[in-house]
């Protein structure tokens, strides 16, 4: 599906390859050419907050025109927008065009909502918050952001918070030979790596409830009620509303809050998705026999990944592979 445009799938069929290169640019309406650049950063019953030139102080509302059908458009998105683009009070543009994307999270169907989706566009990385204690971590949770990730086209940071109450070590070592990079958090310190690491880039943050994420973004964006706030102008309930938003940082760059999102849907990717993330893996895994889920024996008794001279960091990505298989371990 790489090259393909996507924006005309359907979003069930939306897929992302990670490291692909360019993709054929949008092609644009003579009527449309002059479209202003903006970027997503809430989406609320039908209207589209969108800060023009990506600058927080520059935000829109806008409708989905009717051309574009019903193209999923979320925040991170990259989009065009005609009309009036005034921000003014009662003021509505329109979006025109959504640019192709740089990385897609997706999530699976849920108790709340039987339908899955794409949560966050374009987002360069994936904080994925866990706590050290209360609750306990869940690694099986973050396998599976992890594969989303590689899947999606994010680089995953994992930051282990409430390090004050329990010792990162366990969790470290576990993630050690997937390089995976921590940053490693306490309320009652500063939390200058993470600052450092979201400063200038577009940052998505999940994590189950309790984990500490507000207490996170809350210091990452001093003002991020009031910014919240702004964004909710489009429509009331964004406290309760589980759809993401995007925030400015202070220095640059954005972070976004997906409350509400306690899983990925890995239905969508396949096992050799996971498999192009290894390198040293992926020529092996094409000798495979068809269909290869490449779990190792018992499942895949003949899965040539076993025969890869390199074998350091084969256990972390079959532990992947079975979380993508419904086998967590
Ligand atoms: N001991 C300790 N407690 C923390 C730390 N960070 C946050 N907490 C506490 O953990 C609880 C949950 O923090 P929140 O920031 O509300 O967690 P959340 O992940 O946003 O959870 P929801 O708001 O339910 O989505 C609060 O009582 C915080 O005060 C930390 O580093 N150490
Ligand atoms: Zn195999």
């Amino acid at each position: 599906m790489a090259g393909s445009d996507w924006r005309r799938l359907d979003e069930s069929d939306v897929h992302v390859r990670p490291g692909r290169g360019s993709r054929p640019r949008s092609k644009l309406r003579p009527e449309h050419a002059d479209a202003t650049a903006a970027m997503v950063v809430a989406v609320d019953r039908g209207r589209w907050t969108c800060a023009v030139d990506a600058d927080p102080d520059r935000l829109v509302t806008a409708m989905r025109a009717r051309e574009l059908g019903r193209t999923p458009i979320v925040v991170g998105d990259r989009v065009g927008v005609v009309g009036d683009v005034s921000g003014k009070p009662d003021t509505l543009a329109r979006i025109v065009r959504v640019e192709d994307r740089s990385s897609l999270l997706r999530r699976t169907a849920d108790d709340t909502d039987p339908y899955e989706r794409i949560v966050v566009a374009n987002a360069e990385q994936l904080l994925i918050v866990t706590a050290l204690a209360d609750p306990p971590p869940r690694t099986g949770f973050i396998d599976r952001c992890l594969v989303a990730c590689y899947a999606g086209g994010l680089q995953p940071v994992l930051c282990l918070t409430k390090a004050d109450l329990a010792s990162p070590d366990e969790l470290l070592a576990r993630y050690a030979e997937l390089a995976v990079p921590t940053l490693v958090t306490r309320h009652d310190e500063e939390v200058r790596e993470v600052v450092e690491t979201v400063r200038g880039r577009v940052s998505a943050l999940v994590g189950h409830s309790g984990v500490g994420k507000s207490t996170l973004v809350n210091r990452l964006v001093p003002d991020a009620f009031l910014a919240t706030g702004a964004v909710s102008a489009v429509g009331k309930g964004r406290h309760t509303s589980v759809a993401a938003v995007a925030l400015p940082l202070p220095g640059g760059g954005w972070v976004i809050d997906t409350p509400g999102v306690r899983s990925f849907g890995l239905a969508h990717i396949t096992a050799d998705d996971i498999v192009s993330a290894f390198p040293e893996f992926t020529e092996a895994a094409e000798e495979c026999p068809p269909g290869c889920g490449h779990l190792g024996p018992p499942e895949d008794p003949d899965c040539m990944l076993d025969e890869v001279p390199e074998q350091r960091r084969l256990p972390s990505l079959r532990r992947l592979l079975a979380s993508r298989a419904g086998l967590e371990t």
